[in-house]
C-alpha cells in the first residue's frame, strides 16, 4: 500500500480560499512533500454549551479566524499551512476518514500507526478520540474498522490501556497495580513494552469497548478553568494486531496506539497543577521534538513491521525489524510518552496528528493558547509560518487582538518555565537534603574514627607504663628501677616512644571538628569546603594510625627481646645478650595484650607467657 498518496480531501472539505500559503518561507505553493506525518486542525464549535452533537443547525457562523481547507490565518502572526483543517461544522465520522482510516488501513497492512490528539484543556481532544455515545469519536469508530477488516483465522487481537501521570505510568485496565512495578523494557517482538502491564486479547468489538470504557472509569481527570473535567494525564490505547503465516508460522505484529494526550496549557495558580502541567509541558516538547525531526525526514516506503519467526516448537527465533532505521539521535527516552510509542514514532511508522482549537474562547490566556497550538503543530509538521503581511486581516480590532495574544502566548511561555523551574527546585531541595544526610553519616563516621584514635593513644599510654614497669623490673635485672642500670638504647626507645603518644594526642587535639560546623539542607555554599577539611583530617588520622601501628609492632618486638634478656640475668644481659633472633622478628605475632599481662605479671612475661589479654577494647585498637 502507498500511504503517502492516501489523502483525497472529502468534498465538502474543498473550500475555496484566496489566502497564500506554503509549507516553507522561501517555497512557491504547491503540493507538499509526502512524509508519514500527517498533521491537522480541528475547530471546536462556538457557542456558551457544550454540543452534543453539532449540526449546521447548532454550529455557530465560523470561526473568527479566515481558514481554507489547509491553512488558517491569524491576523499579525500568520498563515499556518496543515495537511488538514477542518471547521466547527465537520463531524467525526469526517475527521475519522481524513485522519484516522489511512492510519487503521496502514497498521492493518503491517505497519505501526500512531494518532494523537492535542489542545488546549477543553477543546475537544476527547470528544474527538472518544466522542459521545450518539457522535463516536475516532477510537470506537477505528475499533469498528478493524472489526470489520481483519481475519480472526490469522489475527489475534489485543489491547492495553494506559495513562502517564507526572512521568508515571498507571494500568488503566488494572488500576490496583503498583506503579513502580510497571517497568518499561525492549521486548523481543521489537516493541517498548511495560513489565505487568496487562494487555488482554479479545474475540469481539463488543469485548474491546468494554475494555475501553472500564479504562476511561479509571482516568485521572480534575477540574480546570475551561473544563470541569480535564484529562491530567495522557491516555494511552494500544491496539496490537498479531497477524501469523499460516505456511511459514512467522508472526508480525503491529500496533496502532489511540493517544489522548492532556490538556497543554501552562498557567495555573495552584502549585500541583503547575507541577503536573510542567511534567505535561516536558512531555510534548519531546513529542514535538521528535514528530518535527521525523518530519523532516522523507516518508520512508519500509513498513514498520517487526517479524518474529516461530519455530514448530514455539520458540522465538530471529527477531528484525526493519521500520526503525537508524535512529540513535532522536531523544525517545526525554519522556514516558516517547518512549513507550518509540517504535510508533520511528521512520517507517505513520503518525497523524489532531490539534484542536477553540477560537471562540474570548479569554486572552486562551488566544495565546490556541497560537501556541498552532505552533506545536507547525512544528510537528515541519513548516514555517507565512509572514503576517500576506494576510488579509479582517480588521484593526483583530489585529490588535491577536498581538496582544501574541503577548498573551508569550507570557504562557514565561510562565511554563516558571512551573518547570518550580520542579527543579523541588529536585534540588532533594538533593541538597541528601547531601545533608550524607554529611551527617560522615561526621558520624569521622567521630568513630576519633574514639578508635583515642583508644589506640591510651592503648600507648598503656604501653609505655608497662614498658618502663617491664624494664625498671625485668629488663634492669632486679636493679631496684635504678637509672644506672637501664640500657642507653631502651632509654632512647622508651623516649621516643613518649614522643609519639604526645604527637598523638595533639593531633587528636587538631582534628577536633564540631558538629556544629555542619551546613543545613539550605545553605549549601560552605559544605563542600567543610566536606572537604573533613576528609582531609580523616585520611591524615587514618595514616597516623598506619604509621603508628607500624611503630608498635617494633616496640613489641624490642619487648620480646627484653624479656629474653632479663630471663638470662642482669650480667648477662648486659654483655652477653646474643640480639634479636631474625626469625623471631619476622614470624611472631603482635603481641599487645601479651604485654598488659605482663605488666601486671612480669613472671609470666619472663616465661615468655603470649596468652592473649582478656580486654577487647585494647585487642581491637592494636590488632
Ligand atoms: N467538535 C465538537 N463538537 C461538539 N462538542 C464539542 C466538540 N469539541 C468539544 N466539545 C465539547 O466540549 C467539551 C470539552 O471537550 P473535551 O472534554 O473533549 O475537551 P478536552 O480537550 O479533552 O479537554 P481536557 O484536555 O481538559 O480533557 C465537552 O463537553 C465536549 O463534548
Amino acid at each position: 500500500m502507498d500511504y503517502r498518496s492516501r489523502r483525497t480531501m472529502p468534498a465538502h472539505r474543498r473550500v475555496s480560499s484566496t489566502l497564500s500559503v506554503s509549507s516553507r518561507d522561501s517555497d512557491p505553493p504547491g503540493p507538499a512533500v509526502p512524509t508519514n506525518i500527517t498533521v491537522s486542525i480541528r475547530l471546536k464549535p462556538g457557542g456558551p454549551s457544550p454540543l452534543s452533537s453539532p449540526s449546521q443547525a447548532q454550529v455557530q457562523a465560523g470561526p473568527v479566524w479566515p481558514t481554507t481547507a489547509t491553512t488558517i490565518a491569524v491576523p499579525d502572526v500568520g498563515v499556518f499551512s496543515f495537511d488538514n483543517v477542518f471547521g466547527a461544522a465537520t463531524t467525526s465520522p469526517e475527521v475519522f476518514a481524513v485522519v484516522a482510516k489511512p492510519v487503521v488501513n496502514a497498521v492493518i497492512e503491517g505497519y505501526h500507526g500512531t494518532i494523537f490528539a492535542y489542545g488546549m484543556t477543553g477543546t475537544g481532544k476527547t470528544y474527538s478520540m472518544r466522542g459521545l455515545a450518539n457522535a463516536p469519536g475516532i477510537i470506537p469508530l477505528a475499533v469498528a474498522d478493524i472489526f470489520g477488516q481483519v481475519s480472526f483465522a490469522t489475527t489475534n487481537i489485543s489491547v492495553s490501556y494506559l495513562e502517564i501521570y507526572n512521568e508515571h505510568v498507571k494500568d488503566l485496565l488494572n488500576p490496583a497495580v503498583a506503579a513502580d512495578s510497571l517497568k518499561l523494557y525492549d521486548s523481543p517482538d521489537g516493541l517498548v513494552r511495560i513489565r505487568n502491564l496487562r494487555c488482554v486479547r479479545v474475540a469481539t468489538m463488543q469485548e474491546l469497548n468494554d475494555l475501553i470504557t472500564q479504562g476511561d472509569l479509571a482516568r485521572r481527570t480534575e477540574g480546570t478553568e475551561y473544563n470541569a473535567v480535564s484529562s491530567r494525564s495522557h491516555a494511552i490505547l494500544q491496539i496490537f494486531l498479531e497477524k501469523s503465516e499460516p505456511l511459514t508460522r512467522a508472526t508480525s505484529t503491529t500496533v496502532l496506539s489511540l493517544c489522548d494526550l492532556a490538556g497543554s496549557e501552562r498557567a495555573a495558580t495552584d502549585i500541583e497543577r503547575r507541577k503536573e502541567g510542567a511534567y505535561i509541558n516536558r512531555s510534548l516538547l519531546a513529542l514535538g521534538t521528535i514528530i518535527a525531526r521525523l518530519s523532516a525526514a522523507p516518508a520512508t516506503a519500509a513498513a514498520a513491521t517487526t517479524t518474529t519467526t516461530t519455530t514448530t516448537d514455539g520458540s522465538r527465533g530471529g527477531t528484525s525489524s526493519n521500520g526503525g532505521g537508524s535512529h540513535d539521535h532522536i531523544p525517545y527516552r526525554d519522556s514516558k510518552l516517547t518512549r513507550i510509542l518509540q517504535h510508533s514514532l520511528s521512520g517507517g511508522a505513520l503518525v497523524s496528528v489532531l490539534c484542536t482549537i477553540d477560537t471562540h474562547n474570548p479569554a486572552k490566556q486562551a488566544l495565546g493558547e490556541t497560537i501556541n497550538t498552532l505552533r506545536f503543530a507547525a512544528r510537528a509538521k515541519n513548516v514555517a509560518i507565512t509572514p503576517a503581511r500576506a494576510i488579509v486581516t479582517a480588521s484593526a480590532a483583530a489585529g490588535s487582538a491577536a498581538a496582544n495574544a501574541v503577548i498573551e502566548s508569550l507570557r504562557l511561555d514565561l510562565e511554563r518555565e516558571r512551573a518547570e523551574t518550580e520542579i527543579l527546585k523541588a529536585e534540588l531541595a532533594e538533593v541538597r537534603k541528601q547531601a545533608y544526610e550524607r554529611k551527617i553519616r560522615e561526621q558520624e563516621n569521622y567521630d568513630r574514627e576519633k574514639r578508635e584514635l583515642e583508644l589506640q593513644r591510651d592503648a600507648l599510654k598503656d604501653r609505655v607504663t608497662q614498658l618502663t614497669r617491664l624494664i625498671l623490673g625485668g629488663g634492669g635485672g632486679g636493679g631496684g628501677g635504678s637509672d644506672k642500670l637501664r640500657p642507653t638504647t631502651i632509654n632512647t626507645e622508651l623516649d621516643r616512644y613518649k614522643t609519639r603518644v604526645e604527637e598523638l594526642e595533639r593531633k587528636l587535639a587538631h582534628s577536633q571538628i564540631s558538629t556544629s560546623s555542619l551546613s543545613s539542607p539550605l545553605s549549601s555554599s560552605a559544605s563542600s569546603s567543610t566536606d572537604l577539611l573533613l576528609h582531609q583530617k580523616l585520611h591524615s588520622a587514618e595514616a597516623e594510625i598506619k604509621e603508628l601501628r607500624e611503630y608498635l609492632a617494633d616496640k613489641d618486638r624490642m619487648i620480646n627481646v627484653l624479656k629474653r634478656a632479663s630471663s638470662l640475668g642482669p650480667t648477662t644481659t648486659r654483655t652477653t645478650t646474643p640480639g634479636p633472633d631474625p626469625a623471631e622478628y619476622a614470624l611472631r605475632p603482635l603481641h599487645g595484650s601479651t604485654i598488659n599481662r605482663h605488666a601486671e605479671n612480669p613472671a609470666a612475661a619472663a616465661h615468655g607467657d603470649t596468652t592473649p589479654l582478656a580486654n577487647p577494647k585494647l585487642r581491637r585498637s592494636v590488632k
